[in-house]
């Protein structure tokens, strides 16, 4: 297809990423651009023998950016969820990565996961979270829970910190990252309410191009290469502490 042939001829590949994914896609204190899913987008230019073009997506433009005729990125890895509903518009790869989602909140003030139905809670607009909170919220009993879909990560921790919302609810990752850049404050409440196996978004009906990138993401499972990336960012010596809530042994 388009895609497939236009990255082979011009030998650079657009990469849609996150810059307030923490630690997927985000700018660092030294202000370097990086994470798990800027280290994966490499990884991949460099096996196709491409040079990698960084660009920005959020919550709301990441699926547009492939859909468009020609698309302004060529794959979208901005921990992504692999949904029905987004398959419409766009292809993925295989999943890359498995989350769920959680809640965050100030650390002592949710004693009982059913305190969280009656409370304000954030979340984000163009996410799973908004939809998943609510459906959680309403299943814990209240008909008509109070979330507020937020812009981004950004947007959606400052509600937490600055106390306009008691708790928020996204990929437990995510706000791990967040949380880990107030250390003690904050903690996760509660199990996973959501499965969020996350794949990389790609132009529709390009077989060619799904195939190479496929393809490349098993030659990086399978040669210890993810395991490597993923340890840097999850693993017990990254600056993250995250438990254990990807489920690494997806892939025989
Ligand atoms: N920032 C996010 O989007 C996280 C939520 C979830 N992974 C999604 O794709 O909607």
């Amino acid at each position: 297809g388009p895609t497939y042939d236009r990255v082979m001829s011009t030998k650079v590949v657009k990469a849609g990423l996150s810059n307030q994914g923490i630690p997927f896609g985000f700018i660092n204190d030294k202000n370097e651009w990086v994470g798990f899913d800027v280290d994966m987008a490499a990884e991949i230019a460099k096996r196709l023998g491409c040079k990698l073009e960084k660009v920005v997506v959020n919550n709301n433009t990441r699926i547009s950016f492939v859909q468009t005729n020609p698309p302004k990125v060529d794959m979208v890895l901005s921990n992504m969820t692999h949904k029905r509903v987004r398959d419409e518009k766009i292809d993925f790869s295989i999943t890359y990565f498995f989350d769920g989602q959680k809640f965050l909140a100030r650390k002592g003030t949710v004693k009982d996961v059913a305190d969280l139905a009656n409370m304000k809670i954030g979340s984000m607009q163009g996410t799973t979270s908004i939809v998943n909170a609510k459906a959680y919220l309403q299943e814990l009993g209240n008909p008509n829970p109070q979330v507020t879909g937020y812009d981004g990560e950004v947007a959606m921790f400052e509600a937490l910190n600055s106390g306009r919302v008691q708790a928020i609810s996204t990929d437990s990752t995510l706000l791990l990252g967040y949380a880990a850049k107030v250390p003690g404050k904050y903690e996760l409440v509660g199990d996973f309410i959501s499965d969020e196996p996350y794949g990389i978004g790609l132009p529709q009906d390009d077989s060619a191009w799904r195939d190479a990138i496929n393809f490349t993401l098993q030659d990086i499972w399978k040669d210890g290469t993810y395991k490597k990336i993923y340890d840097k960012w999850f693993g017990p010596d990254s600056d993250y502490p995250f438990p254990l809530t990807s489920k690494i042994e997806m892939w025989p």
